[in-house]
């Protein structure tokens, strides 16, 4: 499935401003920034680089927020990325910035011929699904048989692909308003332009393309951030060499004198004349900073806990957002062993996908064919199938996910073992939840609702991007909120 054209590209003039900077304000002002994650440092580059007093607030003790490189207890420079791991290669804006500060990338290999499929109690290799579809034994139609999960839903969405890429904005804004009310199941099983499912080949869709997780949200969200991104037939992705938080890290080498960390946002004051920003620290010390404006990066899941005044200087429709806005939740487990087994059962990058409670696994793109320890992603799950591993301790999530990976590549694996680690990004208190996808009926007004903004404060975050799930959508925010700031008149 082609990636549909002008989805997930940010306006032109962006990377200009992120290779370059801002236009000269007419006056500095206070800027103060809640959280430091990749759409709170993007903001805060430009607007210092721009002459504005930045103080960027952050609630835990790194920069980076859902960007998250796991290092410890892994040996030998090992990790695991508890958040991003692959970055889309026409991710122009965070292309720029990893380009700005000098990082080394390498292909992030996210499917081969050789990708192991695990389901229904049947092992299989992708080229040999490609060649009978039917392999896996889904009891589909007899008209839905010899074609693959991706088949399938091209034909699905044949229709509504036509129409959205042969769209304008306008008439791609009458669409989304049109189709706004179906779930991803709901539109593949009565489909109101083309091909309807039956309920065997919409599960074999969902098993195979990982969306088992949410099949009552947005039809439209998830076509445009998953179908035609992950799934897309020629989307190539790279990863930061040595982890992706050296992201982050760079932006922290820049803004070192404006980020200060243990600064649990608990209220603002969006006042007529001036903002006033209440934090705590993890003693529960209290600390207040004034500004001229705000711009807010927390995730609304999170922003629920923090209280702004006065009321009515946020809008209904805004409050409404902050409180129905959906997050889906995501568990990830990394194992390291002590040999790299994966590459000798042909695993050199790519993935396993199962409908076994580990969902995905996905083996490292890089230093591959080096002799030494290596670390898997035994487990990667979002949504209902993540919500399984958060009802589990660290020590249960990483024997379930060694137990799983046993029985696919060989018990011998276990002598192999040297150590784990787990992430769940739903009992984060500063991301509670993994990333937005919208329910249905949000896809049409949200987005004008979530970014817009209000009184003197600004929104900016995935969330309040079309890029839900992706850093460029974080980055392309921060460049939004960052221009809003900067062009404000007092
Ligand atoms: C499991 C997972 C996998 C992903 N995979 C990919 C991928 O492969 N490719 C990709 O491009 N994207 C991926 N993403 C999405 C990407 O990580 C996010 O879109 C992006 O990092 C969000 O950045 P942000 O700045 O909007 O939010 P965040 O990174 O969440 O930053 C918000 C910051 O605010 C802080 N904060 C929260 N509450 C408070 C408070 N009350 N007071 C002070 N500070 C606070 C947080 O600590 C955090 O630092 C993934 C995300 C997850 C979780
Ligand atoms: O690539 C990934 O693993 C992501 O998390 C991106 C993403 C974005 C939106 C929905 C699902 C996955």
């Amino acid at each position: 499935m082609e990636r549909v054209e002008g989805i997930q590209t940010a306006p032109e003039e962006y990377i200009a401003f992120i290779e370059g900077s801002l236009p000269a304000p007419e006056e500095a002002k206070r800027v103060l920034i809640l959280g430091a994650g990749l759409a709170g440092l993007t903001a805060g580059k430009l607007l210092k680089d721009a002459g504005h007093d930045v103080t960027i607030l952050e609630g835990s003790d790194r920069v980076g927020g859902r960007v998250y490189t796991i290092r410890e207890p892994f040996t030998e420079g090992n990790y695991f990325e508890a958040g991003p791991m692959r970055i889309p290669d026409y991710h122009e804006l965070t292309l720029a910035l990893i380009n700005q500060f000098g990082l080394e990338t390498n292909e992030f290999i996210n499917t081969t011929d050789n990708d192991l499929y695990y389901v229904n109690n049947r092992l299989v290799r992708r080229f040999q699904y490609e060649d009978d579809p039917d392999i896996l034994g889904f009891p589909v139609s007899e008209d839905e048989s010899g074609e693959t999960a991706a088949e399938l839903l091209k034909s699905a969405l044949n229709a509504f692909y036509r129409l959205y890429e042969n769209s304008t904005d306008e008439e791609r804004e009458e669409l989304v308003r049109g189709f706004e009310q179906y779930s991803m199941e709901s539109f593949l099983r009565n489909n109101p332009v083309g091909r309807s499912l039956s309920g065997d080949a919409v599960r074999k869709i969902q098993v195979m393309l990982g969306i088992e997780g949410f099949p009552e949200l947005s039809f439209i969200d998830i076509f445009r951030n998953i179908i035609s991104t992950i799934f897309g037939e020629n989307t190539n992705f790279l990863e930061i060499t040595g982890g992706n938080d050296q992201l982050p890290k760079a932006f922290l080498e820049y803004l070192a004198d404006n980020v200060i960390f243990d600064r649990k946002v608990t209220s603002v004051i969006n006042g007529p004349q001036q903002v006033v920003v209440q934090t705590e620290d993890r003693e529960g010390r209290i600390y207040t900073y004034e500004g001229d404006v705000v711009i807010t990066t927390i995730p609304f899941s999170a922003f629920q806990f923090v209280r702004v005044t006065p009321f009515n200087s946020l809008s209904y429709e805004k409050r409404k957002a902050i409180q129905t806005i959906h997050y889906v939740s995501s568990v990830k487990v990394g194992l390291e062993f002590s040999e790299k087994f994966w590459e000798r059962d042909g695993m050199r990058g790519g993935s396993l996908t199962t409908d076994l409670p580990i969902q995905f696994t996905h083996y490292p793109s890089s230093r591959i064919g080096e002799p030494g320890p290596g670390v898997v992603q035994a487990s990667y799950t979002w949504g209902d199938n993540a919500r399984l591993w958060e009802s589990l301790t660290d020590e249960q999530r990483i024997r379930f996910a060694l137990d799983f990976l046993a029985s696919i590549h060989g018990e011998y694996v276990r002598d192999l073992y040297l150590g784990g680690a787990s992430y769940s990004w739903a009992q984060n208190p500063f991301a509670a939840g993994c990333f937005t996808l919208y329910a249905p009926n949000q896809a049409a007004d949200y987005p004008e609702i979530i970014r817009r903004p209000e009184g003197r404060m600004h929104f900016a975050g995935e969330h309040s991007s079309d890029l839900h799930g992706w850093v460029e959508g974080a980055v392309e925010s921060g460049v939004r909120a960052a221009l809003e700031v900067n062009e404000a008149k007092e």
